[in-house]
């Protein structure tokens, strides 16, 4: 009997399993106790993991494991129930997704109705918070017109440095609502890299994106992570998450249930039992 074998036989889904991310000392992120109830359904039961700085970290589990409730807690879209996220040191438990923004954790968001109808350039240009409101304040102070000038311009660069960065530089002036779904993405991207975030998190960045624009978005992910970026990735191609996370975490029924690299969690039977259904 492995291991692996031998855990899964000796514990229950109720225990709490050895994590292998308590051993990361200086977590980027850290969740602790997280849960997340709606009503008398508890969708996030007491998940704890940590993320290592400039890691690519994925979060797997099968339908229904609490995934999308614990990115959706992390980013300040759920108010937890319980339990504390903490990012770079401090405190972020149900910070707003703006406040999270400013201190370097980002999420991508699918790009909203009114969005679509401006420019893709327009789109990432009003990506960093509070740009274009501050700007407006800012111009009409005398004496600052000069800066703004120089702020603006700096943004504008930005922006065609970012496009051409995920080369979609050539649909700027298109309107973001004609992208296909993966030039979407890209866009998505491009406008979480302009608020310069520490760490990106990923809801099922590849869905519905075909395989050349897949390998696009993956490369400049990897390209990312080695200028010293974290991501967290919630997806559903194991292939992908195999392939490009270092670190993986599988949740089930709410909590954690094993992480590790790629080779340990696919030796793991628990693994193995949750996404076959069985009873873990
Ligand atoms: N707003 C909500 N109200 C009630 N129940 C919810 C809500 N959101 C999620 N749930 C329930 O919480 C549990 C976890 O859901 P969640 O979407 O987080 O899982 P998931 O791992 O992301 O699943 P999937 O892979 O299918 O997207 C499920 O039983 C789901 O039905």
């Amino acid at each position: 009997m492995s291991d692996a074998e031998a855990v899964g036989r000796e514990r229950g889904p109720s225990e709490d399993v050895p994590t292998t991310s308590e051993a990361i000392d200086s977590p980027l992120l850290e969740v602790e106790g997280l849960r997340k109830e709606f009503g008398g359904v508890t969708a996030v039961d007491g998940a704890s993991f940590r993320v290592a700085p400039g890691s690519f970290t994925g979060l797997i589990g099968p339908n229904g494991a609490g995934k999308s409730t614990t990115f959706n807690c992390i980013t300040g879209i759920h108010d937890p129930t319980a339990g504390t996220v903490r990012f770079d040191g401090r405190d972020v438990t149900g910070l707003p997704p703006y406040a999270l923004a400013e201190r370097g954790l980002v999420r991508t968001f699918q790009i909203a109705r009114e969005l679509s109808e401006m420019t893709v350039l327009e789109n990432v240009m009003l990506a960093p918070p509070g740009q274009v409101g501050e700007s407006a304040i800012r111009a009409v102070l005398p004496g600052l017109r000069e800066e703004v000038e120089r702020d603006e311009a700096d943004v504008v660069e930005e922006a065609w440095e970012t496009l051409s960065f995920f080369e979609i530089d050539h649909l700027a002036h298109e309107n973001a609502g004609n992208l296909s779904g993966g030039q979407r993405k890209l866009l998505e991207m491009a406008r979480v890299l302009m608020t310069d975030p520490e760490m990106v998190l990923l809801d099922e960045p590849l869905a519905g994106v075909n395989p050349t624009l897949e390998e696009k978005l993956l490369d400049r992910i990897d390209e990312l992570r080695r200028e010293g970026l974290t991501f967290l990735l919630v997806e559903h191609d194991m292939d992908v998450i195999m392939e490009h996370c270092e670190h993986i975490i599988v949740m089930h029924q709410g909590r954690v249930l094993a992480e590790g690299d790629a080779e340990t969690v696919q030796r793991d039977e628990r693994v193995l039992e949750a996404y076959l259904g069985g009873d873990v």
